[in-house]
């Protein structure tokens, strides 16, 4: 049976849908950070329009790779909670007869293979804010035969290109303008589940080269579960959101969301929006659901509000593209900071003088996770006091967190380093007032330290990083 599509759950891709009718359609979909079935654009359009389908995810043997500001691209807590999100949605492929295919190479080089020499007539990406991902979707259309059609549909966002009330060039550049400027655009409900993909195209099996990508390969990195709670998938993301407003925690989020530690304090939704096991409209819709049996109150809305936070980012890496990763940042100032490679070495290490900062790389470390408090703490401290180019934590946050997405990545960083969005130009912490303030009896600093934490926590404690004693270093 084919799924009916009704115009409601349709989105319209921001390049301009191309269906052509009455030609078969050999799809192939290129997952990104879109790795469900539910709420998913793409598997709806496939299953309106394709005949066969080819599913797709590669693996970049460079994400392993040191590369640029001295971290790699992937580091091993984000690698875990990918390769359990791809089994995941490889299982649940199967229940349609499907089947996720792991490419372990880049996508460059490898997909305009499999494209032309699998009759593929159409192939789907994600709209992706990430100017790496367009670049890299870019270079497959140019090494594959002419006559296929590329599609993008946007499922990572709220809005689609052509639902914003402004053109991309005329974005705001303070959130609260673009918070105005959206206030009142309805946001479109999770589509109906799918309940038919078309048949699997078989790969090819003479193919050498082919199967060589296939392989699960050597330069992998090993992963295991640590002190993590997080589990990928479709379906761990969903049991989230639905134990989170089972209760009555959205009633008290704004009062508590800026604690360091603590499972019910935020709503941990972050790793499965990251790579797209849930949609931002569920949350959305399952908050609309909460508030109308619940009722709404300060703290509910402003889940929506942090939401908007990230649509907010998602459309400014789409209109800032390479310079979300300028030193300059969007504003073209450039900080009086640079790279001091013992100072970025202590706090990647957790070995600053700042006990608080140390706690929290420690959990950065240990987890792959932290509260927003905590990033912005350890975020400002790289760049205020140890005066680092921010461009070095914003690497590192991408090696580690498990929640990593580009645009609100480096967004927030450029952010923190005054050469972002900000209309205040600057986020200076105090280190002791944040310390006062989110852990004033130094139960997260030990909890994270343990034995290391009295002698670090000593305000009198002075420590030398690279020729420069700390204690002199003011916090105000
Ligand atoms: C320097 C820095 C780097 C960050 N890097 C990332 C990142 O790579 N990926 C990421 O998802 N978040 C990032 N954030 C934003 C934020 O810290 C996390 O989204 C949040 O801590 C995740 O936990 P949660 O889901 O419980 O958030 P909640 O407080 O429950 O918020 C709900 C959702 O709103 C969104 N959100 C919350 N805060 C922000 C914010 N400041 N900016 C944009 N969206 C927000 C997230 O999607 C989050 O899941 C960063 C913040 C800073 C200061």
């Amino acid at each position: 049976m084919v799924h009916k599509m009704t115009k409601a759950n349709v989105e319209i891709s921001p390049l301009g849908r191309c269906t052509t009718p009455n030609q078969t359609v050999n799809a192939l979909y290129w997952l990104g950070e879109d790795l469900r079935i539910a709420d998913n654009a793409i598997f709806t359009d496939i299953a309106e329009h394709a005949q066969q389908l080819m599913v797709v995810y590669c693996i970049d043997p460079q994400w392993f790779r040191c590369a640029q500001y001295q971290a790699d691209y992937v580091g091993k807590h984000r690698l875990r909670f990918l390769l359990e999100s791809l089994q995941a949605l490889d299982d649940s492929l199967n229940q349609y007869g499907q089947q996720l295919h792991i490419v372990y190479a880049r996508a460059q080089d490898c997909l305009p293979h499999i494209i032309n020499t699998h009759g593929i007539t159409r192939v789907y990406r994600s709209h992706h804010s990430g100017a790496d991902e367009q670049a890299a979707w870019q270079a497959v259309q140019q090494h594959c035969r002419t006559g296929i059609q590329f599609s993008t549909l946007a499922t990572q966002t709220l809005f689609n290109l052509q639902q914003l009330p402004f053109d991309l060039d005329a974005l705001p550049a303070t959130f609260s303008q673009f918070r105005k400027l959206i206030d009142g655009i309805d946001i479109t409900a999770p589509s109906d589940a799918i309940s038919w993909l078309p048949p699997m195209i078989a790969l090819q099996s003479q193919d050498k080269q082919l199967q060589d990508w296939l392989r699960y390969p050597k330069w992998l990195p090993q992963t295991h579960r640590l002190s993590n709670v997080f589990c990928g998938g479709e379906i761990q993301g969903k049991l989230q959101l639905d134990s989170y407003f089972a209760s009555d925690l959205a009633h008290s989020y704004k009062l508590v969301r800026n604690e360091l530690d603590g499972w019910e304090h935020s709503t941990k939704f972050s790793p499965w929006l990251a790579n797209g096991s849930i949609s931002a409209r569920q949350v959305i819709s399952a908050l609309g659901q909460f508030e109308s049996q619940h009722g709404a109150n300060d703290s509910s809305q402003w889940i929506k509000y942090e939401l908007l936070w990230r649509e907010y980012f998602h459309w400014y890496g789409h209109k800032f593209t390479s310079t979300l990763f300028r030193f300059s940042g969007i504003s073209g100032k450039k900080p009086l900071t640079s790279f001091y490679a013992k100072r970025l070495q202590a706090w990647k290490t957790a070995t600053t003088p700042y006990a608080l900062v140390n706690a929290l790389m420690k959990q950065l470390n240990e987890t792959g996770y932290m509260s927003n408090r905590g990033r912005q703490i350890v975020a400002s401290c790289l760049v205020h006091e140890l005066q680092c180019d921010w461009r070095y934590g914003a690497a590192y946050f991408q090696q580690q967190l498990i929640d990593y997405d580009v645009a609100v990545n480096w967004g927030n960083w450029q952010y923190l380093a005054g050469v972002g969005a900000d209309p205040r130009g600057s986020r200076r912490f105090n280190l002791v007032k944040q310390q006062q303030t989110y852990d004033p009896h130094g139960r997260f600093i030990a909890a994270w330290l343990g034995g290391e934490a009295l002698q670090q926590n000593d305000s009198n404690h002075t420590a030398n990083i690279d020729g420069v004693d700390m204690a002199d270093w003011p916090t105000a």
